[in-house]
């Protein structure tokens, strides 16, 4: 991959702790070291002292012993400690530098993956990649070294002991294994279920007035019985695995302590070695065990490890919106408001290749030129409206204003020239005067407290306890006030254009009149593009625009598509017969 962002992460941590890291180092030299003497002191004792029965020197190899055992402890202690804060400030670098990724990336990678897709970018998978350090990698290392001196250790005893701890390690990994695959497994299936379960209240809470007027109660019930059951198999299963692997751990052991002291007996003589180094053996192979089943753990956070490191590399390899001219400014675009010249020229798009979405548009339109979109749901409306705030590229073809291409345009200028109101309002944490700035420090307070009275809630708010600083909640707001809210947000900048995209689709007729009287008012000295379903309810236009697959089918003045478009004509009178 291009960039690694994991590696450049990794490089920079290191590059900036260089003391811990070298600590970390000692401190692993350490532990490997340290944890090979506490058998040879066991050999001592017995083969000086205990076999002999001679106290001399006893009681400073007793200390020894106790105090390299404390030391293991101290130094493991470290290892972690230094362990678990590089490996947090790693996924600290990474998660920021994923942030940064997020806001260059280009908007279409928002068309193909959700939101629950890109939060696990952030979370499980730099996760994963933080137990690389805590719990994989350094783990890995530490241990394959403590192997391989108890293994030295052995050979250093008897060398036909340490030919059979050689041929049993495997066998032993292999059982350790197959056992820690099933756990697993169990564990992981049983996390699903128990998550379905969960989901499925959830759910029925969620849907519960549609179970009960559509009388799905049994369906619920039946279904959540069915996963309650799976659960409870799965659950049996982990609980018969742990329950399992303590033993089988203690039958190995057991197994090879008799085997030793079988080997090493009177009768046999095989071993050729003294009480002291079998007592030692015995130990050396019963710490063994400990690394051997960390390591099948390792290598299980080793590999999801490396799957996140995949997927978060992949995410940072994304490409970034392409070209923007970071000299272009709000005003050497448009230097004088009343001189704003929209042109599509032959501009295409699409989401999919071979699936044109958008085809072989040309349009012009005239200085604050009030212009509607029509069309049938999916022809492309909002698709365009994406395409004019350059948060898309077309495929083909370019959209201009005043001659500069709008996908150049720098992100911290778009506020300045574009106002965008959708069909909803989204909040923000923070208060109401923050919906409206969206906590954009160049909006100053007066231009926040001018918005808002234009789209006429002052009062409203003020009425308020905490007036414009009120905590924003959405119970405050009726949906009416809240897309007048969103209008509020986008005239705070004072943009030459207002884009407004199918903004009164869920209101009344009421709330939808008052909307389009404040439209005419903010709409004076303004381009205004805007999406409409009903004809009816447009605010009164210059120009209609008449999409039709992916095409302009005719644009004109509305009496003139009201003489010469058949489909234009019949849809209004086809309103007029309805409600609304
Ligand atoms: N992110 C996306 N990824 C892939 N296809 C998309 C995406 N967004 C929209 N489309 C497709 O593009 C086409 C146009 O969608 P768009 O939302 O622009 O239409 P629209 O005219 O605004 O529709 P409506 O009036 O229902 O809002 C649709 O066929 C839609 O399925």
């Amino acid at each position: 991959m291009k960039n690694n962002l994991v590696k450049k992460s990794i490089k920079y941590v290191i590059k900036d702790n260089v003391v811990s890291v070298a600590v970390l180092v000692v401190i692993i030299i350490g532990i490997v070291i340290t944890s090979l003497l506490p058998p040879q002191i066991l050999r001592k004792i017995i083969d000086q002292n205990l076999v002999p029965r001679n106290g001399v020197g006893l009681l400073s190899l007793a200390v020894s012993y106790l105090g390299i055992l404390m030391f293991i402890g101290i130094f493991d202690f470290l290892k972690e400690a230094i362990l678990t804060i590089l490996g947090q400030k790693i996924t600290k670098e990474i998660r920021m530098e994923m942030m940064e990724k997020l806001e260059k990336i280009n908007a279409i990678f928002f068309s193909y993956n959700g939101s629950g897709t890109v939060v696990s970018r952030f979370t499980n998978d730099v996760d994963a990649i933080s137990s690389l350090f805590t719990s994989g990698i350094v783990s890995m290392i530490v241990d394959s070294f403590k192997i391989i001196g108890i293994l030295g250790s052995i050979w250093f005893f008897s060398v036909r002991l340490g030919i059979i701890t050689l041929i049993l390690l495997p066998i032993i990994f292999i059982i350790i294994r197959i056992f820690q695959r099933h756990m697993l497994e169990a564990q992981i299936k049983n996390r699903v279920l128990v998550g379905k379960v969960n989901n499925h209240i959830s759910e029925s809470l969620k849907n519960i007035q549609m179970i009960k007027s559509f009388s799905k109660e049994s369906y619920m019930e039946d279904s959540y019985k069915m996963y309650l059951i799976d659960n409870y198999r799965t659950m049996e299963k982990v609980n018969f695995y742990d329950s399992i692997f303590s033993p089988i751990i203690m039958i190995i052991r057991a197994l090879i302590i008799a085997a030793v002291v079988i080997l090493s007996s009177n009768q046999f003589g095989y071993l050729g070695i003294s009480v002291g180094m079998v007592a030692a053996s015995i130990e050396l192979i019963s710490n063994l065990l400990g690394p051997i089943q960390d390591l099948g753990m390792e290598l299980q956070s080793i590999q999801g490890a490396i799957s996140g490191i995949y997927r978060v590399n992949e995410f940072y390899n994304e490409p970034e919106d392409e070209y923007k001219n970071s000299e272009l400014s709000a005003e050497s675009i448009i230097s004088n408001r009343k001189e704003v010249r929209i042109s599509f020229n032959d501009i295409s798009f699409y989401y999919e290749e071979e699936r044109h979405i958008l085809q072989n548009i040309n349009l012009e339109f005239q200085p604050q030129e009030k212009v509607t979109f029509v069309g049938r749901t999916g022809v492309g409306k909002s698709t365009l409206f994406k395409l004019i705030l350059g948060l898309l590229k077309p495929t083909n073809g370019s959209i201009k204003i005043n001659e500069v291409d709008v996908y150049s345009i720098p992100n911290t200028e778009k506020r300045k020239i574009f106002g965008y109101v959708d069909q909803s309002f989204h909040t923000i944490k923070g208060t109401i005067a923050d919906q409206v700035s969206l906590q954009d420090k160049s909006i100053t307070r007066e231009q926040i407290e001018d918005a808002i009275d234009f789209v006429g809630l002052s009062d409203y708010i003020l009425s308020l306890e905490n007036g414009y600083d009120t905590k924003m909640d959405n119970n405050l707001f009726s949906q009416g006030q809240k897309q007048l809210l969103a209008i509020a947000r986008a005239i705070a900048t004072n943009p030459p254009i207002l884009l407004l995209d199918e903004i009164t689709a869920n209101l009344d007729a009421i709330t939808e009149e008052k909307i389009i009287s404040i439209l005419q008012k903010v709409s004076d000295t303004r381009t205004i593009l805007s999406i409409s379903h009903r004809l009816l309810s447009m605010i009164s236009c210059d120009t209609v625009v008449i999409l039709e697959n992916g095409r302009v089918k005719n644009s004109g003045s509305p009496e003139l598509l009201l003489e010469n478009d058949e489909w234009y004509r019949s849809h209004i009178e086809l309103e007029k017969l309805t409600w609304r």
